[in-house]
């Protein structure tokens, strides 16, 4: 890759107590990729996303988010700085709209002093921006914009808060296990909606145990394994059975794709 990496992470430390939990661990995502992470129970996916998502503070080691250093000390400033995870546990508010869901914590303000003094909110600017964003993603499956999200499936839920995460000039979109709670037909969508994402150029993080999925749409695979990075391999030249067996430890990489 000539290309800098957009997010890069070197000698991530994260321990719980007596646990280590991340030893050690490098990332590299490089922009308009699919990166997926794959690794075993335990491996520490979660922790290395929780890391560079401001989620939890590592006891060692560096993040740059485009060349810059970074140190979150919570999700928001990581969101701020455009860096927006989707968890398995969605967090989306279900009794809320859809509308008012994407809207959460960044509601658009009436022009003039309605909005500035009043703080009155301009929902039909609100609607119309989630309404375009939405069919823009082909969402529009979604018969009102108003619908409370409990009312949707979920893979509607789930393409709502990858929407959200693509509206607000994300530069990052880290999905954790986005299909799995989904049937074929709703992972189908899923996964559809993560490529368009990636043509749109957001790169995006893919955490996933599912690996057809992660061999279907990821450009290059980070295999973790016993906290740390333990090789990244190309999806077109290596097998399903290898990256298991590379994940599991039945098989060593090859040193190409260690150094990678
Ligand atoms: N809050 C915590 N307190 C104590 N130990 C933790 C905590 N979070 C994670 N760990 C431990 O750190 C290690 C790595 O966990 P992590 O959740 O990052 O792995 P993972 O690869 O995401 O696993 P899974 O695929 O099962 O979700 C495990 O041994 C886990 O028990």
């Amino acid at each position: 890759m000539t290309q800098a990496p957009i997010l890069k992470a070197r000698g991530l430390v994260k321990r719980y107590g007596r646990v280590t939990a991340l030893d050690n661990a490098d990332f590299d995502l490089y922009p308009g990729e699919i990166l997926a992470v794959i690794g075993d129970n335990g491996a520490g996916k979660s922790s290395l996303i929780k890391a560079i998502s401001g989620a939890v503070q590592v006891d060692d080691g560096k993040i740059e988010l485009e060349g810059k250093p970074i140190n979150f000390s919570s999700p928001l400033e990581a969101r701020d700085a455009g860096i927006e995870t989707v968890y398995q546990t969605l967090a989306l508010s279900p009794a809320l709209s859809i509308t008012d869901n994407m809207f959460v914590g960044r509601e658009i303000r009436k022009p003039g002093v309605l909005g500035s003094v009043f703080k009155m909110l301009d929902h039909k600017a609100m609607e119309k921006f989630a309404r375009d964003r939405l069919s823009e993603l082909g969402l529009m499956t979604i018969q009102s914009i108003n619908q409370a999200v409990e009312t949707l499936s979920g893979g509607q839920r789930q393409g709502v808060a990858v929407a959200r995460a693509a509206a607000f000039g994300s530069k990052v979109i880290i999905l954790d296990e986005p299909t799995a709670a989904l049937g074929v037909k709703e992972s189908r969508k899923v996964l559809e909606l993560i490529q368009d994402v990636r043509s749109r150029g957001i790169p995006i993080v893919l955490i996933s145990h599912n690996m057809p999925h992660v061999f279907e749409v990821a450009d290059r695979i980070h295999v973790h394994r016993l906290g740390k990075r333990l090789c990244v391999i190309d999806p077109k030249e290596n097998s399903m059975s290898d990256a298991v067996a590379y994940m599991t430890g039945a098989k060593t990489p090859p040193e190409a794709a260690v150094a990678a």
